[in-house]
């Protein structure tokens, strides 16, 4: 079965315990975090303290995307924060297998993650080294934003390798994922779907996850 990721990007953030609080009783697999730096993409968001402070209000996976310039200074403060995922964008990390190893070494998951534009051939010589590849299916920056369809060819071309291959990591999803955009990449092979506006503009956040779990 699929799992969710509902991004707290589009909770409301005076309440955030209940937000998070409401997914987890709701189904929810994980629970992802964005932190945005205001240089890798236009917007600042959270960092450790946010992710300190939401660790012990759950038991579910934190599953944090890291999109920031030098991800490799900061990896320390997020998993001592409490983070079980730790994903990197391959565009900001020009030393991408030292930065997965430096996450693996801290004892939780590494994650590599692509922007729309970036082929899935950069990463062809990582495959065995992450426990996660994200493809953003939306510019990073902002939640809300429209699905965009080229994602569902590199999530069938990571399905492909990963049988091909006999390998592990999950191909996770995120950008504009709704009850449509999530059959397709199911189809596609994705094995984790992240979900902001599609869950946190819902009252009934369990019926929203059943939707898109489908
Ligand atoms: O990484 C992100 C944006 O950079 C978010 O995780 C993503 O946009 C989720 O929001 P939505 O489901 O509303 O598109
Ligand atoms: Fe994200």
């Amino acid at each position: 079965m699929v799992k969710i990721a509902p991004s707290i990007l589009a909770a409301n953030f005076a309440r955030l315990e209940e937000e998070i609080q409401s997914v987890e009783a709701g189904g929810a697999d994980y629970i992802h975090i964005d932190v945005m730096d205001g240089h890798f993409v236009p917007n600042i968001t959270i960092g450790p303290l946010v992710v300190d402070a939401v660790r012990p209000i759950t038991k579910l996976p934190l599953d944090v995307h890291l999109m920031i310039e030098k991800p490799e200074a900061y990896i320390d403060a997020f998993v001592e924060a409490g983070a079980d995922i730790i994903s990197v964008h391959v565009e900001a990390s020009p030393h991408l297998h030292r930065t997965i190893e430096q996450i693996k070494q801290k004892g939780i998951k590494a994650g590599v993650v692509l922007n729309p534009h970036t082929p899935v051939e950069t990463i062809e010589g990582i495959l065995e080294e992450v426990d996660l590849i994200l493809i953003m299916s939306v510019n990073p920056g902002f939640g809300g934003q429209t699905f965009i369809q080229s994602s569902l060819k590199k999530m069938r071309t990571l399905s492909q390798w990963k049988k091909e291959r006999n390998l592990s990591y999950e191909i996770e999803v995120d950008g504009g994922v709704n009850e449509e955009t999530a059959k397709l990449c199911k189809e596609a092979g994705a094995d984790v779907l992240v979900a902001g506006s599609a869950i946190y503009q819902q009252n009934d956040r369990a019926a929203a996850i059943r939707a898109i779990r489908g």
